[in-house]
């Protein structure tokens, strides 16, 4: 029996479009599917011409290990994960080599970064035995950058001190619990930085700078008719009045752990009683010059300033030190040095980087040593080691413009120091 079967009709095709602008979103879809395509084949290729150059970059500067199998001698380096491309920059994964370290490929960076056409390099970990190379076209921190025409109110609102590699703002509140440490061969940008930070507090409600300056530049006449000068001493030839003075800060912190409230630790800055700033600018040459003069006088400063870093925190008190270097007995001691939880490096010589910072700098011992001025590497608790460009007031007669202008005037209803 043959069955007949009526052929289907055939319905011409229609393609839903939904009227001219369907067709209109249609086109736009495929051409954005074409170009993510093309832009997967293209990241692709520069991924494999990356992988091939950072092969070729590590054996170059034997960043390598050279292994022997039966089809001869074969040369492994740190593996290429995956690139990314970004507006901000351009990075790259690694896997370290087995018993290496992200230092090993810090230590090769500014090579590494050329090689692969790059002006340099960092490292960053990632998770387990991954780490990021991140490429920068140029150096980020080649270029200036101005301090902008800004003051805080309050100790607990942050000051600018810089702008790291990554374009990152890197500040820091007075208030939170730290002295500053501050080194630098001489013309490094360490005083600059100071005019900086200090430009930015000279307005603060609760802020008293005070201290000791032996050059006169960062203290002293630049803040006559101010609030905070008739608690700074300058110059050299009177050293017995920076013993003076340094005792009397002591004692009106200790008046304050005296009368410390019951159930608290610490005092919180207010306007009747303000954090107290104790900047010393270049202390070793006050030591040296105290020293010369009397071992006695040498030791009485040094007493003092270890005091008001040993017990300063909680009476709101921060020291801010500023030193060519901070070599344990150019700064009072081992014990004084390690007071400081915030820790910067102008260009200064490799095994002085490492003195104050740690062997996490020891990689960029080299290259710092030839830091541009106004170049510093920063650690602090919390903030991994960074790079950073100091923020520039503008040199000392933009300082004294700005003290001027916002240097808070006296205020005689303030707490009775000591
Ligand atoms: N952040 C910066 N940006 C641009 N230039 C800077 C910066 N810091 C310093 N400089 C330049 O370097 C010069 C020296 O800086 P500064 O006086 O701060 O050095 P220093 O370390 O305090 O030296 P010294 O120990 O001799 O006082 C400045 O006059 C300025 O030209």
């Amino acid at each position: 029996m043959s069955t007949e079967r009526t052929p289907a009709r055939r319905h011409p095709v229609r393609w839903h479009t939904g009227g001219p602008g369907g067709a209109r979103r249609l086109l736009g879809r495929l051409r954005a599917r074409l170009e993510e395509q093309q832009r997967a084949e293209t990241h692709r290729m520069l991924e494999a011409d990356m992988r091939g150059l950072w092969r070729e970059a590590c054996t170059g500067v034997g960043l390598c290990q050279y292994i022997d199998v039966a089809a001869g001698l074969t040369v492994r380096t740190p593996r290429f994960g995956a690139l990314r491309l970004g507006r901000s920059g351009s990075s790259f994964t690694v896997e370290l080599m087995p018993g290496g370290e992200p230092q090993d490929i810090e230590a090769h960076a500014p090579r590494l970064a050329h090689s692969l056409g790059f002006a340099g390099l960092r490292v960053q970990p990632v998770a387990g035995r991954w780490v990021r190379v991140v490429l920068h076209h140029h150096d980020p921190l080649a270029s200036m950058f101005r301090l902008p025409h800004t003051v805080i109110g309050r100790a607990d609102e942050a000051v600018l001190l810089g702008r790291a590699e990554d374009a990152r703002l890197i500040e820091h509140a007075l208030a939170s619990p730290g002295h500053i440490a501050v080194q630098g061969q001489n013309g490094s940008g360490k005083t600059q930085l100071s005019y900086g930070l200090l430009a930015q507090l000279a307005a603060a409600a609760d802020v008293l700078i005070t201290g000791s300056d032996i050059t006169g530049l960062l203290l002293g006449r630049v803040w006559d008719g101010s609030a905070h000068r008739e608690w700074q001493v300058t110059g050299s030839r009177d050293l017995v009045a920076h013993a003076e003075h340094l005792d009397r800060l002591v004692a009106w912190m200790d008046q304050r752990l005296d009368a410390m409230p019951p159930r608290q630790d610490s005092i919180t800055p207010t306007a009747q009683h303000p954090l107290v700033l104790v900047a010393l600018e270049e202390f070793p040459g006050l030591l040296r010059a105290a020293q010369a003069k009397d071992r006695k006088l040498a030791e009485r400063i040094t007493s003092a300033v270890l005091r008001l870093l040993s017990e300063g925190r909680k009476a709101a008190f921060r020291v801010l030190m500023l030193a060519q270097r901070f070599e344990a007995n150019a700064v009072g001691g081992g014990y004084a040095r390690d007071q400081f939880a915030l820790r910067l490096s102008f260009r200064v010589p490799a095994d002085s980087l490492v003195m104050l910072h740690g062997d996490d700098a020891r990689s960029l011992g080299t290259e710092h040593a030839n830091a541009a001025p106004g170049i510093a590497y920063l650690s602090a608790p919390g903030h991994d080691c960074t790079r950073l460009r100091a923020a520039y007031v503008g040199g000392y007669g933009a300082f004294c413009d700005r003290i001027a202008r916002d240097a808070r005037r006296p205020d005689r209803r303030r707490e009775d120091a000591a």
